[in-house]
């Protein structure tokens, strides 16, 4: 399995934000996308989640086993955590296991990992931010999609949260996943490709 972009352009509001990115990620390989504010890195995530279109080029994920495309090996973990706040943890993680499908950790055991059992029968809007985030990365663990495009992924976790994290994508890249993640913080991945965007200035 290998992701693969070329001569990929993104726009928004019908300005150009980037043009002609070239990248390869193999199995196992992270890359780190950086840059400041407004300098499109949400907006690539999101055109390689197929969320977006691409304004020019392509971008696509080759040997995808039995994903027949690249939209549907990703999970995309956006700035919103995209739950329902009504419903409870156990209800929000219960939709997107039969959303994505793939089932791979069950809910409890998701919870442990992310160190929120305990609160499954609370509704989600109850939580703290950082608690809200872990609950978002738990969405990660219980269906099994290779290539996880995280947008500021460790935004508003405690630095217990952040080392149990880094733990989990280097799982993740040592069974063959892929990462993808916009940030501004270290997120403890060393030998990451980097792709530094300028943006506009
Ligand atoms: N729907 C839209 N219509 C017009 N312009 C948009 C739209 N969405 C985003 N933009 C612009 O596209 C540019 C890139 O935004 P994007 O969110 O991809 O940046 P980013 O690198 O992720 O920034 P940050 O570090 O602040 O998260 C910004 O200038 C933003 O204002």
């Amino acid at each position: 399995m290998r992701l693969v972009a070329e001569k990929l352009s993104g726009e928004r509001g019908g300005e150009t934000i980037f043009s002609d990115l070239d990248f390869v990620i193999a199995m196992g390989g992270a890359l780190l996308v950086t840059g400041p504010n407004g300098a499109g890195k949400s907006t690539l995530l999101r055109i390689i989640a197929g969320l977006l279109a691409p304004a020019s080029g392509d971008v696509r994920l080759e040997d995808s086993g039995s994903f027949p495309d690249l939209q549907s090996a990703c999970h995309y973990l956006g700035h919103q955590n995209a739950m329902k706040p009504a419903l409870s943890v156990r209800e929000n993680l219960a939709f997107w296991q039969a959303f994505n499908g793939e089932p791979r950790k069950d809910i409890d055991e998701a919870l442990e990992t992310v160190g929120l059992d305990g609160i499954d029968h609370l509704p989600f809007g109850y939580l703290s931010t950082g608690q809200k985030r872990r609950i978002a990365i738990a969405k990660l663990l219980v269906s099994h999609r290779p290539v996880w495009l995280l947008d500021e992924p460790t935004a508003g976790l405690d630095k217990v949260s952040e080392g149990r994290f880094a733990g989990l994508m280097q799982g993740h890249l040592a069974e063959g996943g892929i990462v993808i993640a916009a940030t501004h913080l270290p997120l403890g991945l060393e030998g990451a490709q980097e792709l530094r965007m300028e943006g506009r200035g």
